[in-house]
């Protein structure tokens, strides 16, 4: 098949049976019908992202170089986002309620967090100092 072919997430939402399953990973659309009964991490794995992204959950396994050779061999074609479309991956992922949060995003929560307490401390000192400059012009 060509690799210039184009798929939106609603085309690949269509393959997701062990037989016909096709999974996103970093963009790129991949047909995985014919490795799902190999995949040394069993099948059950790939049929969950069937139809997906399924670049976190490749990721998180930290798969060989070996493993991305045969990826790169069940190569269909690439993702074309339509707009309105979830980007997703970038480690940024700051969608509210989402159950998995990444350490990256984590450390970015506590980030704010620093930032807010850091700046609610020098409002109080500011409030402070103002206090008592004003007393001591009254007295
Ligand atoms: C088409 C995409 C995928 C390919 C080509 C692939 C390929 C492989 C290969 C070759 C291995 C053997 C170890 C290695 O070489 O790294 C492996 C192991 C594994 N894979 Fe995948 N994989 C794919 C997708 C996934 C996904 C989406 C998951 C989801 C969690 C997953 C989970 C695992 C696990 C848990 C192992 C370890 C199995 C073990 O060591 O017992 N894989 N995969």
């Amino acid at each position: 098949m060509a690799d210039g072919k184009e798929f939106t997430y609603s085309d690949i939402s269509e393959h997701t049976s062990k037989r016909d399953l096709y999974l996103v990973v970093h963009d790129k659309v991949y047909n995985a019908s014919s490795f799902v009964d190999e995949h040394p991490g069993g099948e059950e794995v790939l049929l969950d992202v069937g139809g997906q992204d399924a670049t976190e959950a490749f990721e998180d396994v930290g798969h060989s170089d070996e493993a991305r050779e045969i990826l790169n061999g069940l190569l269909i074609g690439n993702l074309k986002r339509a707009p309105g479309d979830a980007a997703p991956k970038p480690s940024t992922s700051t969608t509210p309620g989402a159950p998995k949060t990444t350490s990256d995003s984590a450390g970015l929560g506590i980030g704010v967090y620093a930032l807010i307490l850091v700046g609610g401390a020098a409002a109080f000192f500011a409030y402070q100092y103002l206090q008592s400059s004003s007393a001591q012009g009254k007295s």
